[in-house]
Parts: C-alpha cells; structure tokens; sequence
C-alpha cells in the first residue's frame, strides 16, 4: 500500500529542470506530490518513463504523477511550489491565484526578477494570491546535482513559520542542506542579485582574465550588490550564507550553470541573442543585470562594476572595460 498521505500534498508549477527536480525530491521522500507542466509531451515522459525529457539520464521518483489541468496538481495542496521563469511567472501566478484557496502556502523557486515592474517574485505571487502565505527558495542547488543525490542547500523563506516549516519538512531529504529564514525579502533579493556577480566573474574568464582578477570581480561586484541590498532593506548577513556567497560561488565556477555558461561567452565576445539561442533556457541573470541600475538609481546609489557589466551584457561595451572599471573604483578610493 502507498503510504504517502493528503496532509502532505505538494503541488510544482513548472515543468523546466528546477520544476521537476523539486517534485522528484518531494516525491521520493514519500509525499504525494503533483507536477504541473505546460507541456502534454513532458506530462507524458513523466508519468510513462519516470523521466523528463531535457534529463533522460535521471530517473524520477515512480510517485510522482504529471498533468496538465493546474486544477488538478492544486487540487488538496497544502504546499505548492512555483518554477517558472520569471517572464513567464505572472502569468502562471495569475492562474494559481485563481484556483488558490487561503489555507495553500505558495513558494517561489525562481532566482528572478520581472520588468518592467522590478517585482521579486514573491510579490507577483502575493498580489495574484494575497490570502496565501507566500515563500522563496534559494541556496546552491543547481538542478543535475541534486538529481544525482549530491549535498546541495536549500533556503526555505517565509514571514509565515507554519509556511517554512511545511516547505522545509516537505523538502527533506538526506543530501539536502535545509535552513529556514523568516526574512523572505532578504533571501529573495540576494538570490536575484548573486547573478550579477556571477556574470561578472565568468565575463573576465572567457575574457582571458586571470584569477587574480577573478578574485578582484567577485570581491567588487559583491561589495556593490551588497550595498544595494542593504539600501533596498536587505539584511546584509544574509549575502554571506548559502542564499549569497554559496550560490554566488556556485554559479560563478560550475560548468553546469547557465549564468557562468552566459558570462564565459560574453568575454568571448559573443552578443547576447546569440548565446541565449544556444542556451537550453534563458538565465535569470539576464534581468537581475539589467534590474540593477534602475533600482541603484532609486536607492540614490552608483554602481560602476554593475553598470559595466550592464553595458557588456547589451554590446555596448567590450568585455575587457571590466579592468578599466575597476582599476578606476579603486583609484577613486585612493584619493
Ligand atoms: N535549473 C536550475 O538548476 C535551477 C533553476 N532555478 C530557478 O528555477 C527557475 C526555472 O528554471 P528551470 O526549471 O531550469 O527552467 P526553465 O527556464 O525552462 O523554466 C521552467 C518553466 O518556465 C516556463 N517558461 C515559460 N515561458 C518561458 C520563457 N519565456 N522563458 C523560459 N521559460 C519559460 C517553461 O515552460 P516551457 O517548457 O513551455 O518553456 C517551464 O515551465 C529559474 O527561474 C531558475 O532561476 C533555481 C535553482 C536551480
Ligand atoms: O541559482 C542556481 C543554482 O543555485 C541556478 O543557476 P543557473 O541558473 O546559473 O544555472
């Protein structure tokens, strides 16, 4: 007999890798979980292979069940968890919110940020679902690891501790790392931000910059985000755990991340619609990077290595204006 029970309900929107990842987690820790995908075909391979098909190597969780009606996966979810991309993100919201009921805790898994409006991703669900108790996860779990049982984190964040605790519980597993914030805003802007300074970092490597440099990029462009996130209201201790640094680190050296993917051709020289097209899925950091001038302009701030890596980003700079930039920040420090 499954033992798997309705109190522990989860639902996933989302059937990109992050998607299934968490559904394949939630199942294979004995709870009744419910993959929602857009996609017929993707609905398919996961209820007839066990497998989604951008990862046939990993097998998922044989409890795991995929549809295609939203009504559905919502149906009797106490959990529900959101891996769209963030141009896509309202609108899926705006349909969760529809069928929500207030009792369901929605949780944001996407590291994104939408424009024009510069909503995180929490918000759009809160203003599409304001009854609901809404979270974000973040941390240092790219997809493939986990999937191949590897220590990763997860960062549970949410005002509501009944809503933490049902996501952190719902998420155990014995390789994931799990810690819970009450500071939802914090670990949700850190978790948009890291992207710029893994941009920034992986822009000087495929540029040919060495590790000296490497260490130089990471240590500015984390100093300038930093100091935009405490603008903003962020606590700035939250940049220096898993949701910050961890994640910034991963994202700037892992070979499997699509920011560090993205950054390494943008100091190739490569233009941004180009590489995007040869990338399996948009990377988040894309908006993170263009998000940061406007809301450093409303916090009354400059932030040259960010601009810079703004300017790089669309073409408008080349990839080596990075040194110029930074060798300048220093030298103004100087006096
Ligand atoms: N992959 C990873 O390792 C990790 C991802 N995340 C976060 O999870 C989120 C989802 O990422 P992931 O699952 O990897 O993959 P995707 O980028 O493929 O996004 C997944 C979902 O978004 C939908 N989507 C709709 N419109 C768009 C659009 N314009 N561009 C891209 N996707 C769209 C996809 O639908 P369709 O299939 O129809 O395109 C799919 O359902 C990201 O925001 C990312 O920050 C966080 C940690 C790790
Ligand atoms: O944030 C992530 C892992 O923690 C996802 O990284 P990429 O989107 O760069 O692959």
């Amino acid at each position: 007999m499954d033992s798997r029970t309705a109190a522990e309900r989860c639902a996933v929107v989302g059937d990109g890798s992050m998607g299934a990842t968490l559904a394949h987690v939630m199942a294979a820790g004995g709870r009744e979980c419910v993959l929602w995908c857009a996609s017929p075909a993707t609905a398919e391979a996961v209820n007839r292979d066990h497998r989604h098909p951008a990862r046939p190597a990993h097998a998922l969780d044989g409890g795991l069940r995929a549809t295609t009606s939203l009504a559905d996966a919502l149906d009797g979810a106490s959990l529900v968890l959101v891996a769209v991309h963030s141009t896509a993100f309202a609108a899926a919201a705006g349909e969760i919110g529809a069928l929500a009921r207030p009792e369901q805790a929605l949780f944001s898994a996407t590291k994104g940020i939408e424009h024009p409006s510069l909503r995180l991703m929490s918000h759009v669900l809160r203003d599409a679902a304001p009854e609901c108790a809404v979270g974000t996860i973040g941390g240092t779990n790219i997809t493939g690891e986990i999937m191949a049982g590897q220590l990763s984190s997860l960062v549970v964040a949410s005002p509501s501790t009944e809503a933490r605790e049902r996501a952190a519980r719902a998420l155990a597993a014995p390789h994931l790392a799990i810690s819970a914030s009450a500071d939802l805003f914090s670990v949700e802007l850190v978790s948009v931000l890291k992207n710029t300074v893994s941009i920034a970092a992986a822009i000087g490597l495929g540029a040919g910059m060495g590790y000296n440099a490497l260490g130089l990029v990471v240590a500015r462009t984390l100093a300038e985000i930093r100091s935009l996130g405490a603008a903003l209201g962020a606590d700035p201790g939250t940049f220096d755990g898993p949701a910050g640094i961890g994640d910034i680190f991963l994202t700037a050296s892992s070979p499997q991340s699509l920011n560090r993917r993205l950054g390494m051709e943008l100091g190739q020289g490569r233009g941004l619609d180009e590489i995007v097209a040869g990338l399996p899925e948009v990377p988040e950091g894309i908006g993170a990077v263009r998000a940061v001038e406007p809301l450093a302009a409303g916090a009354g701030l400059s932030l040259p290595v960010c601009a810079a890596v703004a300017d790089i980003l669309e073409g408008v700079q080349p990839p080596r204006a990075l040194e110029r930039v930074l060798i300048e920040a220093y030298w103004k420090e100087l006096g």
